[in-house]
């Protein structure tokens, strides 16, 4: 596991005592094992850029994922190829997407539940995604299926912005039987999207999301769910707010789903409305930057040392050092929010913005799972004292979620390819030598 924060060498844990004489003399502690879990609909992006009549012409909703039938996704396919629109062909899933870039970030494992088709042809869409995901995440687990993984054409317009269509094959053909009870109780949190809720009751995977959700409760392990689109979110948000507050620790969504949740369209004002219903909230708002939102207990509060920022809440951020805890972990609960311009302005250039909260969700998720990595290696830290959901603060979780985003905003593609370069080059040596 590596260290969230700085990125430096002597920053990462554990630090091994490796004199193989003075070893004999010190009981090493048994090494822990952490991992995060995941579930998802088993999708390859087909990324296209294409003109608004094309949306029109298949009765897309721009900004929206919308699920198309076999025949539409033949027409589809053949058109965007005797155009030839077609850009890239990615591993994807919003889940699919958040722990790669999880195992990759951390150096960890990660366990991805889902589906995959039995017989993989070499160059076939189920072998490009096993191609193009992390060795990290541990793929032991997907259920076999006879049908092929889904498609999602990823269709970019002149502005950037991302519509999908899905065509899902055998992707939610997850069954309850395949999730691991004590993977899922052993892991330092569960990760889901909404989306796995619209999938048809005979189909399987909403309900096997409800199994894992019902075995991570049990063992109190985190639940974290992204909201995935904001026109799924507006069909019923009664139910998702419900659904929040009955099952979900760390809640994940951007501006657009935060309004369709919460009837609020400032960030700030969504993510407090979100703080009702769960203990943490990840709010992106594009090239606003990001927000987080949590609680902390008020003894332990802790003031930043940068400027007050103006908002709906007048000096919001006056708390942003504190680390986010569960309410219900709180004696006297106080909410913390944070914020973060995009890091360095944004990369020069952005071609769309696919997978950038995937990218700062998975962050959080290093942070969060370094925190249970470190109670294990340092029980007696100070730190783990009076329990905690996080390693950092919620100020160093902006700073990181943030980079992140930018580092798939500048690689164009949803998932990272490799960690954050070790040292920055926009900062000076002389931070490095601290
Ligand atoms: N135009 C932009 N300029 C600078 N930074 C941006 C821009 N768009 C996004 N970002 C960065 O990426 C983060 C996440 O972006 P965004 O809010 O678009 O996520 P999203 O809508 O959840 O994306 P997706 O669903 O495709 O993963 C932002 O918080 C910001 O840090
Ligand atoms: N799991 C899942 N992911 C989706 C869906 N629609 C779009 N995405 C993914 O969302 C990612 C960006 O967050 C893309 O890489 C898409 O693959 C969907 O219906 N289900």
């Amino acid at each position: 596991m590596k260290f969230p924060g700085q990125r430096k060498s002597k920053h990462y844990f554990p630090v091994m005592n490796r004199d193989p004489l003075l070893a004999q003399l010190t009981i090493q502690p048994a090494p822990v094992n952490t991992w995060i879990c995941g579930i998802d609909q088993t999708l390859v992006d087909i990324e296209a850029q294409v003109d608004e009549q094309l949306l029109a012409d298949y009765s897309l909703p721009k900004g929206n994922s919308t699920v198309i039938d076999d025949t539409t996704a033949q027409r589809l396919y053949q058109q965007l190829q005797q155009q030839q629109l077609i850009t890239g062909e990615f591993a994807g899933g919003t889940i699919g997407n958040t722990v790669h870039n999880y195992s990759v970030l951390a150096d960890d494992r990660s366990v991805l539940f889902g589906v995959m088709s039995k017989q993989i042809e070499v160059g076939s869409y189920a072998y490009r995604y096993l191609c193009h995901t992390s060795s990290k995440v541990d793929l032991d687990y997907l259920q076999p299926v006879n049908g092929p993984i889904g498609r999602c054409f990823t269709l970019i317009s002149a502005e950037g912005e991302r519509t999908f269509a899905i065509s899902k094959g055998s992707m939610d053909k997850l069954t309850p039987d395949h999730i691991s009870k004590p993977l899922v109780q052993g892991g330092a949190a569960l990760v889901l999207t909404a989306y796995l809720m619209r999938a048809r009751k005979e189909d399987g995977i909403a309900d096997a999301a409800m199994q894992a959700i019902a075995y991570a409760k049990e063992a109190d392990v985190p639940v974290v769910l992204t909201l995935g689109t904001r026109f799924l979110i507006e069909e019923d948000p009664k139910f998702w707010q419900n659904f929040i507050r009955e099952h979900v620790t760390v809640l994940a969504m951007n501006e657009d789903e935060g309004e369709a949740l919460t009837g609020f369209d400032d960030p700030l004002q969504a993510s407090e409305k979100a703080l009702e219903w769960c203990d943490m909230v990840l709010t992106t708002a594009g090239a606003t930057g990001l927000y987080t939102a949590g609680y902390a207990e008020e003894s332990e509060k802790r003031e930043t040392a940068h400027l007050l920022l103006p908002g709906s809440i007048p000096e919001f951020n006056r708390y942003e050092f504190s680390r986010p805890k569960r309410k219900q972990d709180c004696d006297n609960p106080i909410k913390v929010f944070a914020h973060i311009s995009p890091y360095m302005g944004g990369p020069e250039k952005i071609r769309n913005t696919n997978g950038a909260g995937d990218g700062a969700l998975a962050a959080l998720l290093h942070d969060l799972a370094a925190n249970n990595y470190h109670k294990s290696r340092v029980p007696g830290s100070i730190k783990h004292k009076r329990g905690g959901l996080c390693y950092s603060s919620f100020s160093q979780i902006c700073k990181y979620a943030n980079r992140v985003a930018y580092e798939v905003l500048a690689q164009n593609s949803p998932r990272l390819s490799r960690g954050l370069p070790e040292r920055e080059d926009s900062l000076e040596e002389a931070y490095w030598e601290r």
